[in-house]
């Protein structure tokens, strides 16, 4: 593809996800007192991740667990919401991970047609399509029982079929072809390949590296929050195979150390310090767009603290000053 014919489909820049840590009791009833969840420990499941992906690429997001290639996808497709950062996604996005969205209570037919109808199509779109969602599936009589009655393959392949019906610009496809057996995953495949010869644009995440190697033209390699290689899927693959050898020959207490210094400065990661790390990398090429988006990320995502401190020593003092007028 000429690189003035690309269009822009998902562009990020220093999306960041931070989740709060509850892990004590203390840390749980605090919360409940904390509405801005100030001063409680955090972890940083994202630590700033910038890319552009071009209309009719498909891309393979491949990482240790825990790294993060779920939360991405998550975002991505709109499901969570970044901590701060910027994320443009041009077209209507649709995520398949396993079992993702689907309800237990309800059976396969009516998950189809409440997933349909929250896509945005009408009932009489939904009556037209559904037949073909339903053999896609294959899933027999089963399409009639709860969901909460089927395996993990089961519902990757109803999750699949919906999402594949829908017909969207961006496809996310999260693990969910790790559970099915050869026949669905051939014809999922096939589905993959059609969408991908129709221009669309797939992001594929994924721990089978073969299936990665033979689906995708571009790679995100995530490591603890971060995005630390995104190019040529070839180049990127050999890049993170050479780590995990690597990996795989340390001793178990310096694998648990290496994990745990990461873990920590996940935890100990802040907005303010990607803004100096970006502004003093020479690496980076700093543009005025990206000031705004980090000094915009520091005010959604840390100066909320103070501005919640503030809001709460008000309410504190409206409260005193009231129980005085009352006493009095
Ligand atoms: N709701 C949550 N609350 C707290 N931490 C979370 C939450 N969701 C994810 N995390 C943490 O964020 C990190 C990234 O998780 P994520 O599921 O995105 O990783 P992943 O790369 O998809 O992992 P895997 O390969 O195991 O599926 C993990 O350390 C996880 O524990």
């Amino acid at each position: 593809m000429l690189a003035k014919e690309r269009v822009v489909k998902v562009r990020a820049r220093y999306v960041t996800k931070k989740y709060d840590l509850l892990v004590k009791k203390s840390d749980k009833v605090k919360a409940i007192f904390n509405p801005f969840k100030t001063g409680l420990p955090n972890f940083w499941s994202l630590k700033g991740i910038s890319f552009d992906v071009y209309a009719g690429e498909t891309i393979g997001l491949i990482g240790v667990n825990g790294s993060g290639k779920s939360t991405l996808s998550n975002i991505i497709s709109g499901i969570i919401p970044p901590t701060s950062g910027e994320l443009e996604v041009n077209g209507e996005t649709s995520i398949i991970a396993i079992g993702a969205g689907l309800r237990g209570q309800l059976t396969g037919r009516e998950n189809i047609r409440l997933k349909s109808l929250m896509m945005g199509m009408t009932n009489a779109q939904i009556d037209q399509q559904i037949t073909a969602i339903i053999n896609f599936a294959d899933l027999g009589d089963f399409i009639d029982q709860p969901v909460k009655s089927y395996s993990s393959g089961m519902k990757s392949r109803l999750g699949f079929a919906i999402a594949v019906h829908d017909n969207p610009d961006i496809l996310i496809i999260d693990e969910a072809l790790s559970v099915g057996d050869e026949t669905f995953y051939q014809k999922a495949l096939d589905k993959m390949m059609e969408f991908k010869q129709a221009g669309k644009t797939i992001f594929f995440v994924s721990h089978a590296l073969s299936q990665v190697e033979m689906f995708t033209d571009r790679v995100m390699w995530i490591q603890y929050g971060e995005l630390k290689e995104f190019g040529p899927t070839n180049e990127v693959l050999e890049h993170y195979r050479t780590w995990n050898k690597w990996f795989k020959k340390l001793g178990k207490k310096e694998k648990r150390e290496y994990q745990e210094e990461q873990k920590q400065k996940q935890k100990a990661f802040t907005v303010d310090m990607l803004r100096e790390n970006v502004l003093t990398d020479p690496q980076t090429k700093y543009s005025p767009t990206d000031a705004k988006v980090l000094t915009a990320s520091a005010l959604s995502g840390e100066k909320m603290p103070l501005l919640s401190k503030t809001l709460m020593i008000s309410l504190g003092i409206a409260w005193l000053v009231l129980a005085y007028i009352s006493l009095h």
